[in-house]
């Protein structure tokens, strides 16, 4: 069985709403696809018709190529945690996930590697209904590594999380994905991705906007932006500007030039006598990367506008 969860022409509506508006994309194995978009976007209805919990108004959702309510052993086909608060309460944590165990025919024994891989240790005798939240997201994990599936899928896991907690959660999917796996993750912040995705899938209203590596957008972003540092702004500048740079100050004694290479800004500087302390080329963060490949998209303007008070 292939690792892969792959969505094609996609579609349900909720009476007057497109939740997920014609949305094809594959999250393939041995990487880690990030889910993202702004809340109400249509990751949690796209995610819930993965799993067969709603039905495509159109278009197919397969795990392995197969529907998902196909699969005769689904909890090793496809892991995943939709809603980490779905537990009995009164239920203490390895009990919940022997009973999975046992109701998917799996050895008692893996509910203990679980227990290892998603760090509930001493807290796997505890009732779910004290957990803290990072706690739940950690027993949602273990229950979904449970079959050992090639592929596994997670709703907005680091919602919530810790700084620790989010570090601990972007080294297991990295690692579930460095064994192969498909792991699909949801989240409405960018910046929860930094670090730990591969791939990105970002919708807007249902609809895909991009689809690509990370590496890609990263460099794209970034392309062509050089950052200065210099107690001589002004003239820096001016003497960049002559030469037919793009310039913007972004602090005291420093300076963002795009449309010179770094050589060539050396040279010039140099030539013009203006001392600097720094020269790198930027590098810009996903968040960074993010606002510039919606900044067009009505999707998410739309959606800032409703939030802005
Ligand atoms: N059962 C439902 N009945 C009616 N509308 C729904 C239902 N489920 C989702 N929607 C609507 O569909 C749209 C997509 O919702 P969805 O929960 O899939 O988005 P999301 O991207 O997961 O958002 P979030 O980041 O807030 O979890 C929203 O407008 C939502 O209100």
């Amino acid at each position: 069985m292939d690792a892969t969860i792959e969505v094609r022409g996609l579609r349900k509506r909720f009476g007057p709403t497109v939740a997920v508006d014609d949305l094809s994309f594959t999250a393939g194995p041995g990487r880690v696809t990030g889910f993202v978009g702004p809340n109400g976007a249509g990751k949690s209805t796209t995610m819930r018709m993965i799993m067969g919990l709603d039905r495509p108004d159109a278009g197919t959702a397969l795990v392995g190529g197969r529907p998902y309510r196909s699969l005769r052993t689904p909890l090793c086909k496809l892991g995943a945690m939709l809603d980490a608060s779905a537990v009995h309460p009164a239920r203490r944590a390895r009990d919940h996930l022997l009973w999975l165990a046992h109701a998917n025919g799996l050895p008692a024994r893996r509910v203990d590697e679980v227990i290892e891989l998603a760090g509930l240790g001493g807290a796997a005798r505890r009732r779910a209904g004290g957990f803290s939240l990072g706690m739940r997201q950690r027993l949602g994990i273990a229950a979904a590594l449970l079959g050992d599936p090639p592929a596994l899928m997670f709703d907005e896991p680091v919602n919530g999380l810790d700084p620790e907690g989010i570090a601990w959660m972007r080294g297991l999917l990295r690692s579930l994905a460095a064994e192969g796996r498909a792991v699909l993750v949801s989240s409405h912040l960018m910046g929860e991705l930094e670090g730990g995705a591969d791939h990105l899938v970002v919708i807007g209203r249902g609809r895909l906007i991009a689809d690509t590596a990370v590496q890609d957008l990263l460099e794209a972003a970034s392309a062509g932006r050089v950052e200065l540092r210099t107690a001589r702004r002004q003239e820096a500048m001016t003497a960049l500007a002559h030469a037919g740079a793009t310039v913007t100050a972004t602090g005291r004694d420093a300076v963002t030039v795009t449309g010179l290479t770094t050589e060539r800004i050396i040279t010039l500087l140099t030539g013009a006598g203006v001392a600097f302390t720094g020269i790198a080329e930027h590098r810009a963060s996903l968040e960074e990367a993010y606002m510039e490949l919606t900044k067009d998209a009505v999707e998410f303007q739309a959606v800032t506008g409703r939030e802005a008070p």
